[in-house]
């Protein structure tokens, strides 16, 4: 039922000529969620999006947002929607709150709302010492906050933002992504965030995967990653001889020395420690889990990893670098 969900699709393609850039996807986001959509350079993430925020047509398919028609109710989906897309467009001439009282006016907001609306954002998106100052003084950060904060001003449904990070240095995304987090937890309100930075994907309740036009598959990135493999653990004992024989003998695992530490892979590695510790009879100095990476979901479900596929060099991403120049 779409009443009850932030965006609902169904079928939804596009296709460019003989490119189908969007192979017929299905996707439900729920009320105040933080889905993300991952994938390589080309697999169609913006698409999809340009289509959610009506900016293009599907050419097959229905999608609502906020319980609007994407095709049919593009002025309603508009009013909730807000929207932040990988190509800056603040103009960098004009004050921080120039900025956003311009997009404000656009959309037609009340001044008096407009002028709270401002300074709650501001303050939102810690930027309320730099009201008055020109963006080009700002840093790459500080002005993709003001674009989040951009997106924000006429109090959205759903925030959809497209690579928000890209370009940013990784002390940057980081702190973006905290104001993206913190947001959430002060609005009420549903983030759609497409990304291609794996580690990024972890902010995410679920994730969509998209490969090639298609959704490869959708879960949370804790249930995607345990339906990979297995947790490392690596232990340091007082006698890895005897701790590795321990381990066969009570657990049926098969452990090596690697690193100088033991090491073997189990389910649930971090339920599994205590049992370690209380089972094994040999004292153990440090113990480490890893997980299974993002990146490992991204090689199970594609075939290739996500750098694998950036450093095959798109023929497509290099096509639309050429457009740009
Ligand atoms: N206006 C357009 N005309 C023709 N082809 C397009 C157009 N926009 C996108 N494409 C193609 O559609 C495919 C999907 O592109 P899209 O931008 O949706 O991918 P993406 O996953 O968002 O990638 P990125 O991370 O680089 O933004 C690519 O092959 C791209 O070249």
């Amino acid at each position: 039922m779409s009443d009850h969900h932030a965006v609902h699709v169904r079928g939804l393609r596009k296709s460019y000529g003989d490119l189908h850039a969007v192979k017929g996807i299905d996707l439900d986001v729920a009320e105040r969620e933080m889905f993300g959509f991952l994938g390589p350079n080309g697999a169609g993430k913006t698409t999809a999006i340009k289509i959610l925020c009506t900016i293009a047509d599907a050419t097959a398919g229905s999608a609502t947002v906020a319980g609007c028609d994407v095709r049919s109710q593009r002025a309603e989906v508009r009013r909730r929607i807000g929207v932040v897309f990988q190509d800056p467009t603040l103009d960098t001439y004009l004050t921080a709150e120039q900025n956003l009282r311009f997009h404000g006016e656009l959309y037609g907001m009340p001044r008096r709302l407009l002028r709270e609306r401002i300074t709650e954002v501001l303050d939102m998106v810690g930027l309320a010492r730099r009201r008055h100052d020109i963006v080009q003084k700002f840093s790459g950060g500080m002005r993709r906050r003001l674009e989040i904060g951009r997106g924000l001003l006429h109090a959205p449904k759903v925030l959809f933002l497209d690579e928000p990070t890209i370009g940013l240095d990784p002390q940057t995304r980081a702190s973006i992504w905290d104001y993206i987090a913190e947001l959430r937890g002060k609005q009420d309100i549903t983030i759609f965030v497409t990304t291609h930075y794996m580690e990024e994907a972890e902010y995410c309740d679920r994730i969509a995967i998209m490969n090639h036009g298609e959704i490869v598959v959708t879960d949370t990135p804790d249930a995607l990653k345990s339906s990979v493999g297995k947790d490392r653990v690596r232990i340091r004992t007082e006698n890895d001889t005897l701790a590795i024989e321990r381990l066969r003998q009570l657990f049926q695992l098969d452990a090596a020395i690697h690193d100088g530490m033991v090491t073997f892979s189990v389910s649930e590695g971090a339920q599994f420690v205590p049992r370690l510790f209380s089972s094994l009879g040999v004292a153990i100095d440090t113990v480490t889990v890893t997980r299974p990476s993002l990146d490992d979901v991204f090689m199970a479900y594609t075939g290739r990893t996500m750098s694998d596929t950036e450093q095959a060099g798109d023929p497509s991403t290099f096509a639309r670098m050429l457009a740009k120049r």
